[in-house]
């Protein structure tokens, strides 16, 4: 896959004892996020571990991005309001050195969000998560998908994310069949999880929470994405074998990142 070798980086063990850090620290991740997907944000987040936050008022968003763990930063319908709150969360959340994740959504043909997310993209996000047309057009290699999907393959992607992980320091995550992973030097893939992820609105806003949360229990953003990544799809697989359409899969799914365990996460994980 890609035009680079893909090579495993991380252990089961390590992916295990960044879960472990997670369920044991309960952090605190600041949500600006989009008006669709905030509900079932907040308990995918719930379900994993962590405890979310959706401060996203001017005013109080910068205060909060000071005492929280990570903060994430969604662009899927970004009034001025969120955009000024946002502003302010990335600000304070860069003084306090606290991780904060960028997803965003659909940009390329809509203009305002494209021309906002390309400035957040060089205020030193911590990650930069998305869908393959997603990244491709932060990488200023792309034009974008059709409205918030991709019409792009992850493969097709991978040179971009790379670039964009070496311009901006962010890691970059591309969803996809596969995920892929990226510092920009080294490159993970993330094997497993399950299409019907596709068929409930937020299965990619909230993949952007887990990352955040898992930020602050583990040093290496490249391992906390992995793991992020790698917990999210075994989750979904558990959840798809319980389920026979998208309403019961949601329901699985929050009940599989609730029951998944460190050594769980470590059986089912499969990386190259
Ligand atoms: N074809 C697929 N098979 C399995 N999992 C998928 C597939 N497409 C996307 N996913 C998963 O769905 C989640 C959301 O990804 P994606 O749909 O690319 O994001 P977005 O909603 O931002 O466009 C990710 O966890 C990803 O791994
Ligand atoms: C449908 C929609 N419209 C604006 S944001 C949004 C949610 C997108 O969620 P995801 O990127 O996780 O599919
Ligand atoms: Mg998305």
């Amino acid at each position: 896959m890609g035009s680079m070798a893909p090579s495993v980086v991380f252990s089961p063990g390590e992916l295990a004892d960044a879960l472990g850090a997670l369920r044991a620290s309960t952090p605190l991740v600041q949500v600006l996020t989009n008006t669709v997907v905030t509900n079932f944000t907040a308990n995918v987040l719930l379900a994993a571990g962590a405890s979310p936050a959706m401060a996203d008022v001017p005013g109080e968003a910068g205060g909060f991005a000071s005492v929280a763990s990570a903060v994430l930063v969604n662009l899927g319908t970004p009034n001025s309001e969120q955009r000024a709150a946002m502003a302010e969360a990335v600000a304070a959340a860069n003084a306090a050195g606290t991780g904060w994740v960028l997803d965003p959504v659909a940009v390329g043909s809509l203009r305002v969000r494209t021309d906002f997310a390309l400035g957040l993209r060089d205020l030193t996000p911590t990650v930069i998560r998305g869908n393959a047309s997603e990244i491709m057009v932060l990488a200023e290699a792309g034009s974008g998908g059709r409205g918030v999907e991709a019409t792009d393959t992850v493969d097709s992607a991978a040179a971009a994310a790379r670039a964009l992980a070496l311009r901006s320091g962010a890691v970059v995550a591309v969803s996809g069949e596969a995920d892929l992973v990226t510092d920009g030097t080294r490159t993970v893939y993330v094997h497993g999880g399950s299409k019907m992820l596709t068929l409930v609105t937020g299965g990619g806003c909230a993949l952007g929470a887990i990352c955040a949360a898992f930020l602050p229990v583990v040093k290496d953003p490249l391992l906390a994405a992995v793991a992020a990544h790698a917990f999210y799809s075994a989750a979904a697989e558990r959840a798809a074998a319980a389920s026979s359409g998208p309403g019961s899969f949601a329901v699985h799914f929050l009940d599989a990142l609730h029951a998944l365990s460190p050594a769980d996460l470590a059986a089912t994980a499969v990386l190259s």
